[in-house]
């Protein structure tokens, strides 16, 4: 498997619109995303886009509030009550592969890939295989770079 981008850092919040509020007043973002309901990962969901070098674009910042308690992001929060870093993901050119890549080398893919906020595949491998890091594995966007 070739290593892609990374497309974006999930983090959890349990309160939206004040991460919103918190990226534009305190850290100066500029582009921030209409957030959406994902109900096949039970989040509300929106980016913070960070520029990139001569105005291509940086990586994202993937704002997660649950809508359920017993959600992946939700148990999270239980534990870690004031939100922080959640996942960290990078793009691949083949999500088929890479799974595979994944699998042969023992680490845990955690259920199928499905389709994620971007649009494509996605996939997560164990935290706790992975050096403590949940790793999302997404395919790159058709056009995208
Ligand atoms: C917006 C859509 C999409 C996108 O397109 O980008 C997303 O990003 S959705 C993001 C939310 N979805 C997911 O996280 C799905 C994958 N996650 C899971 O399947 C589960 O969260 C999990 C990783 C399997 C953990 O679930 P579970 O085993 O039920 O929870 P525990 O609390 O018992 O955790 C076991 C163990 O793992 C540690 N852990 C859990 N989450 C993380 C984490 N995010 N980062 C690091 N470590 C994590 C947890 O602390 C436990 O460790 P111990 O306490 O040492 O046992
Ligand atoms: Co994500």
């Amino acid at each position: 498997m070739k290593l892609g981008r990374l497309n974006h850092i999930g983090v959890a919040t349990p309160d939206l619109d004040a991460s919103i509020a918190f990226y534009r007043d305190v850290m100066g973002a500029t582009d921030v995303t209409e957030p959406f309901v994902l109900e096949s990962q039970q989040v509300r969901v929106c980016f913070v886009n960070t520029p990139g070098e001569n105005g291509t674009a940086g990586t994202q910042i993937e704002l997660l509030q649950p809508t359920a308690a017993d959600s992946a992001v939700g148990k999270w929060l239980e534990k870690n009550p004031l939100g922080g870093q959640h996942h960290i993901c990078y793009e691949v050119p083949d999500i088929l592969e890479a799974k595979a890549w994944f699998e042969k080398l023992g680490k845990r893919v955690l259920g199928e890939p499905r389709v994620g906020a971007h649009g494509t595949l996605i996939f997560f491998v164990h935290p706790k295989d992975m050096g403590g890091q949940l790793t999302e594995i997404m395919e790159t966007p058709k056009g995208a770079h």
